[in-house]
């Protein structure tokens, strides 16, 4: 089974409009109420893709229940444990540019925190467990260590495509595969990322210390995937941009539901660009068709440091 986890789940409010001015009343026409969170993601575009996954994670008040009855009715499972608080909403305001405001994670007790621990401790060799999205600060970074090292120790691959301090320490416990975006590749090392030749440099670094495949997203740059035996670049296919939401989420949905039918990590990152990509050109999160549909304009090719001029 796939796990996925998002500790600080949202109802993403995404409405377009064709200006948007800060400070002014705004009026919109178009409004939609995804369910959101990076794990619950990418639990709904693996089964978009035909793979089932469970959701696990904390969610509270109408929000919470919002996102549950949401998610039941797309046919994903769920394991939520109840918080008070209403899960948060995230705001995002599609006009001439993108504009987020993302809402504070909730506050996990320590007791809640034991039940999601032993949610993992079940968890079975072989099955896959993918932390996604924010790790608040107030849950110890020690704890998400304990969390991926009962993943070592049962033989659980560990997929995370998370950022902060708790990253770091994650890192050292080879995970199969983390997916920063140039952002947050740049953050965990504290430099700013300019181009593919620098996250290369950084991704590899990663990939010597153990993590078994990295994948930098770059948006509309397309995507780098560094192994022990491979780096390679894929270009992104261009269209109209509609919604990047979710856009890194899906990348990480379409490598798993590629590499768990196939276990080749090219063909997954391959399959995992183009769902990014399927992603960004639509409001919701994409669909296989999309998907297969832009497959054949993702192209690439091994990633030579030389190509990149500065
Ligand atoms: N403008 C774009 N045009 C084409 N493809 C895109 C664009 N933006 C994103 N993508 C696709 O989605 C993938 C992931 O995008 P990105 O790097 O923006 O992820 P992210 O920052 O993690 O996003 P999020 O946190 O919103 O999920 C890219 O590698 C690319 O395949
Ligand atoms: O605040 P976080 O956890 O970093 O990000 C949360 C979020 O922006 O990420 C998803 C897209 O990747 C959205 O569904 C959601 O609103």
């Amino acid at each position: 089974m796939i796990y996925t986890c998002t500790i600080a789940p949202s109802v993403d409010y995404t409405t377009y409009l064709p200006e948007f001015e800060a400070g002014k009343l705004n009026r919109s026409q178009e409004v939609y109420y995804y369910p959101g969170g990076k794990g619950i993601n990418v639990s709904r575009v693996l089964k978009r893709l035909g793979a089932d996954s469970m959701a696990l994670g904390y969610a509270g008040g109408f929000t919470g229940d919002y996102i549950a009855h949401f998610l039941e009715d797309e046919g994903v499972l769920t394991d939520f444990i109840a918080v008070e608080e209403p899960t948060r909403i995230n705001v995002k305001i599609k006009s001439d540019s993108e504009t987020e405001l993302n809402g504070p994670a909730p506050k996990i007790s320590e007791d809640r925190l034991e039940k999601l621990m032993e949610k993992v401790k079940k968890m079975e060799r072989g099955d896959w467990f993918v932390l996604a999205g924010t790790l608040p600060d107030s849950i110890p970074a020690a704890f998400f260590e304990e969390v991926g090292k009962v993943c070592q120790v049962n033989g659980v691959r560990l997929v995370l495509d998370t950022s902060g301090p708790a990253l770091k320490k994650l890192i050292g416990l080879r995970p199969f595969l983390i997916k920063p975006n140039e952002d947050e590749l740049g953050e965990l090392f504290g430099i700013v990322i300019s181009d593919k030749s620098d996250a290369y440099s950084y991704a590899k670094k990663l990939v010597e210390n153990g993590v078994e495949n990295v994948i930098v997203s770059m948006g509309g740059d397309g995507a780098l995937l560094v192994t022990k035996e491979m780096a390679m670049s894929a270009e992104a296919p261009k269209q109209k941009v509609v919604n990047t939401v979710g856009a890194g989420d899906s990348l990480v949905s379409g490598f798993l539901a590629s590499y768990v039918k196939e276990q080749d990590p090219l063909k997954a990152f391959k399959y995992g660009v183009a769902s990014g990509s399927a992603t960004a050109f639509r409001s919701d999160l994409c669909e296989k068709r999309d998907v297969e549909a832009l497959l054949s304009q993702v192209k690439v090719n091994p990633f030579h440091e030389q190509d990149v001029t500065k």
